[in-house]
C-alpha cells in the first residue's frame, strides 16, 4: 500500500512538482507563428499550451490516453437518497466489462483505453449520518489503489466513477468545505424526486452536524463524508501531478473528489483542466471555487468520466492543430501587420 499513514499522504501532498516552464514557453511561442490570427483558437491554444507544460514536451502527444473509473458502495444509500437501488453499482461494473455503457462507447470514441477498478462493492462504507464513512485504514487504502491505477506513462489521464448515492457524499463534502448549506449543493442525481431532494438534503445536514468539526483537516472530511472511488480518484489525481500526466476532471462527483486535495496545496490541481460542467447544479459554483472552468456545457449528468471523454475531442483537435498547422514562414504567409 502507497500510503501506509495520513502523514504519508500528507507529505505526498506537499513539494508538488511544477510543470515544465521551458516546454511551456516554446509552445506558446509556436502558438504565435502558426497560421492564424494571434489567440484565434481560443482555448484549443491554452490547451496545447498545458499539455506541452506537463508533459515537458514542446509539441504534446496524444498516442497513450487511458479512463480509469472507481466504484464504490455507500452507506448513506439506504436513506432513499438516489433513484435506483444499490445493486446498479455492481451491476454496472458488468456492464463495463461487457462494452454497454456509456463511457465504454465514449471511450472508444476518444481513443481512450479504458479500465475500472471496483472497491469493494460487497461492503459499502458506513452511512455517514450515523458515523465516519470510512476509517483511516479503509481511506487509506482507498485512496492507494487510485495512485496505484495511474501509468506514468500516460499522455493524458481522465478518471471517473460509479456509486449509487455518490452525489449525496459529493453534496456533503462540498457543504462542509466550501459552506453555504446542504441546498446550494444538493441537486437530483440520477433523478430523485422532491422527496428524495428532501432526505439528501438531510442526510447532509446531518452528516454535517455529526463531522462539521473535522472541516481544519481536509483528508478526515475526505474519510468521514466521502467513499471509495471518491478517495481513489484523489489518489490518482495526486499520482498524475507527481508523474506529470495532465488530466481532465469529469462531473460533480469527480470534482468534489478532489476538493480536499485542492485544500491541502493550493495548486495541486495545476496539472487539471474541467472537462465540463455537470448538470448537477452544485457543478458550477464547485469548479468556480476550484478556479476551473469548464471546457464544456451541454447538459451531460452522467459521471463516469463521460464527460472528460467528450473533452478529449477537444483536447485532440487542440494538439492536431498545434503539431501540424504550418507556420507563417514555412507556409509564405505574411505575418501581422498592425
Ligand atoms: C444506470 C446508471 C448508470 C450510471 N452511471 C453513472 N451513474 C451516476 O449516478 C450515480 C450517482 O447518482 P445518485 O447519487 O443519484 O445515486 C453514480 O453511480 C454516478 O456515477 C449512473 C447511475 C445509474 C442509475
Ligand atoms: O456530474 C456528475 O458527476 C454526476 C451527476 C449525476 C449523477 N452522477 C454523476
Amino acid at each position: 500500500m502507497i500510503f501506509p499513514t495520513l502523514d504519508d499522504l500528507r507529505a505526498a501532498c506537499r513539494d508538488l512538482p511544477a510543470g515544465d516552464e521551458a516546454a511551456a514557453a516554446a509552445a506558446l511561442a509556436r502558438q504565435a507563428v502558426l497560421t492564424k490570427p494571434p489567440g484565434s483558437l481560443g482555448r484549443l491554444e491554452d490547451l496545447a499550451v498545458w499539455l506541452a507544460r506537463w508533459q515537458g514536451r514542446a509539441i504534446p502527444k496524444l498516442d497513450r490516453i487511458s479512463i480509469v473509473v472507481f466504484a464504490g458502495n455507500h452507506g448513506v444509500a439506504a436513506r432513499g437518497v438516489s433513484a435506483f437501488p444499490i445493486d446498479v453499482t455492481a451491476q454496472m461494473v458488468a456492464n463495463y466489462a461487457a462494452g454497454g455503457a456509456g463511457i465504454n462507447r465514449l471511450a472508444e470514441t476518444a481513443g481512450a483505453a479504458l479500465s475500472v477498478v471496483p472497491l469493494e462493492l460487497d461492503r459499502p462504507t458506513a452511512d455517514f449520518t450515523k458515523a465516519p464513512a470510512m476509517d483511516e485504514a479503509d481511506f487509506l487504502a482507498a485512496v492507494s489503489a487510485g495512485y496505484e491505477a495511474v501509468s506514468p506513462e500516460n499522455d493524458l489521464l481522465a478518471v471517473g466513477e460509479m456509486g449509487i448515492g455518490n452525489t449525496t457524499a459529493a453534496a456533503a463534502l462540498c457543504a462542509a468545505l466550501l459552506g453555504g448549506g446542504a441546498g446550494r449543493w444538493v441537486g437530483r442525481g440520477t433523478g430523485v424526486d422532491d422527496h428524495g431532494l428532501a432526505r439528501k438534503r438531510d442526510a447532509v445536514e446531518a452528516g454535517l452536524a455529526r463531522h462539521g468539526a473535522k472541516v481544519a483537516d481536509p483528508l478526515a472530511i475526505a474519510a468521514a463524508l466521502g467513499g471509495r472511488e471518491l478517495a481513489a480518484m484523489m489518489g490518482a489525481t495526486l499520482a498524475a501531478r507527481r508523474h506529470g500526466v495532465p488530466m481532465l476532471l469529469d462531473g460533480y462527483v469527480a470534482s468534489a473528489a478532489v476538493l480536499p486535495l485542492s485544500r491541502l496545496s493550493t495548486d495541486a490541481l495545476a496539472h487539471c483542466r474541467a472537462a465540463h460542467c455537470s448538470a448537477e447544479p452544485g457543478h458550477k459554483a464547485l469548479l468556480s471555487a476550484l478556479g476551473l472552468p469548464p471546457l464544456l456545457d451541454v447538459g451531460m449528468r452522467l459521471g463516469e468520466a463521460t464527460g472528460a471523454a467528450v473533452a478529449m475531442l477537444l483536447v485532440r483537435a487542440a494538439v492536431s492543430c498545434h503539431a501540424g498547422m504550418a507556420t507563417f514562414a514555412e507556409a509564405g504567409v505574411a505575418e501581422k501587420t498592425s
